[in-house]
């Protein structure tokens, strides 16, 4: 079922998605923090190098998803030339502002990268403009019959119905007879490879069970973060706190974040989950409002422990305990050192907060080409409060590796930076 874009109820418009604040903190060129030390030389920003992966992406996955995106739903003419348009500017032209009479043209007016070409300006500028285009040239913003229509929603909604999806929902039922440390373990790495775009619930008792899900890990820090969320450790006032969990993929990445957002509050770990979403489809696959509801919709129509899971999360968005957040920076053209102040302070008085995912986690460390064993300390050392990110790999983009981990990774397939085979669990408190 498509749902327009939705936040409460309304449908959003280009003016909620993109209010002044979700930009005015991130004015390009403006006070870059990790510049002023030096650090482009030492962790150069991601730009489309020929070659490199960012080349790739700009090149041909965004050719590549404008037909997807034309061969998946029936727009007319108009929307088709748009798409035409679109294909031409970013195969052949430089970079055009939006078009004077699009829904929040304003708030993009300033960017200072109009006229150059999309592989020369800062890689996450140019993906974050595509996705906007895109959404343009389909009217996604425009009053009439295409306002808030999802151009990836036939993609999302094949996912989350498919019968994987049952099998996988069906092996929650067996997660009560695992050891609470199991079953907090279980749920995490659930979450972490479902950014994999598989569930992974399948469960087994003891650590080995999980296979090559546990040998793909190249960092993990799974025991701080639950010390960070431990319920035996003395809290402050309130008890359990505020858990910021900013999403990423719809479907079967949401699934298991959903799980483990009920998880945490059935066990304790959080009084509340604020679960960060997207303003406006991003990314092809990232949620939305929308699509959480979705899969609400999928889990309490499932069987057994699902269904439960699925009608507690419902109470749990009825009662205040878990929070849909859909902030307009979290579709801003920038990395998180420039949020806005109101998503600052959301994310300092949480007990943590968890980024999920391989695009969170490159605009958590200002996608730059870092070497691999700075410390995920010191890339994410502006981040207000205790953060952890849990991501597949999927872009050249990694910090807090070990020296010898790192060496083994380079000794083996060249590619164990964006095949999605090696995933990380990385905290800083
Ligand atoms: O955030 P996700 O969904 O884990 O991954 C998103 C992503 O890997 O896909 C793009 C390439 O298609 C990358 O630029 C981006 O980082």
């Amino acid at each position: 079922m498509k749902r327009p874009s939705q936040d409460n109820g309304r449908a959003l418009t280009d003016a909620d998605a993109e209010t002044p604040s979700a930009h005015a903190a991130s004015v390009p060129g403006g006070p870059r923090t990790a510049d002023t030390d030096g650090s482009q030389d030492r962790a150069p920003v991601v730009v489309g190098t020929p070659g490199s992966f960012a080349r790739g992406v700009l090149d041909e996955r965004h050719t590549a998803l404008i037909e997807r995106v034309r061969r998946a739903t029936p727009y007319p003419p108009a929307h088709q030339r748009a798409l035409d348009a679109l294909l031409d500017e970013i195969t052949k032209g430089s970079i055009e502002p939006l078009d004077d009479a699009e829904p929040g043209a304003d708030r993009w007016r300033d960017e200072p990268y109009y006229g150059q070409r999309w592989a020369d300006v800062p890689f996450l500028w140019a993906e974050s403009f595509f996705y906007r285009k895109l959404l343009a040239a389909l009217g996604h913003f425009t009053p009439g019959p295409w306002l808030g229509i999802d151009p990836f929603a036939p993609f999302k909604n094949a996912e989350l119905a498919g019968s994987k999806v049952d099998d996988e929902l069906s092996a929650l039922d067996r997660l009560p007879a695992l050891p609470p440390h199991e079953q907090d373990r279980t749920l995490l790495l659930s979450s972490l490879w479902g950014n994999r775009a598989d569930l992974g619930f399948q469960l087994s008792a003891g650590e080995g069970g999980l296979g090559d899900r546990v040998q793909g890990l190249v960092v993990d820090d799974s025991d701080a973060l639950w010390e960070i969320l431990a319920t035996e450790k003395p809290r402050g006032p309130g008890g359990p706190g505020k858990v910021c969990l900013v999403a990423d993929n719809a479907g079967p990445e949401l699934l298991p974040d959903l799980v483990l957002a009920d998880h945490l509050l059935a066990t304790g770990r959080a009084a509340s989950v604020a679960l960060h979403l997207k303003p406006y489809p991003y990314y092809v696959s990232d949620a939305t409002t929308a699509d959480t509801l979705a899969c609400l919709d999928r889990l309490t129509g499932a069987s057994g422990r699902a269904a439960a899971v699925g009608e507690r999360l419902r109470d749990a968005v009825g009662d205040g305990r878990l929070i849909l957040r859909s902030h307009p920076f979290s579709c801003a053209p920038h990395p998180y050192d420039r949020m806005p102040a109101d998503l600052r302070e959301d994310f300092a008085s949480a007990t943590v907060t968890v980024m999920k995912g391989d695009l969170n986690y490159r605009r958590l460390v200002g996608d730059r080409h870092w070497p691999a064993t700075t410390p995920f300390a010191e890339a994410t050392a502006y981040f207000p409060g205790p953060v952890a990110a849990l991501r597949t790999l999927k872009c050249d983009v990694v910090t807090g590796l070990a020296p010898g981990t790192l060496a083994e990774l380079d000794a083996g397939a060249e590619s164990w930076r964006t095949s999605g085979t090696h995933a990380l669990i990385q905290v800083r408190s």
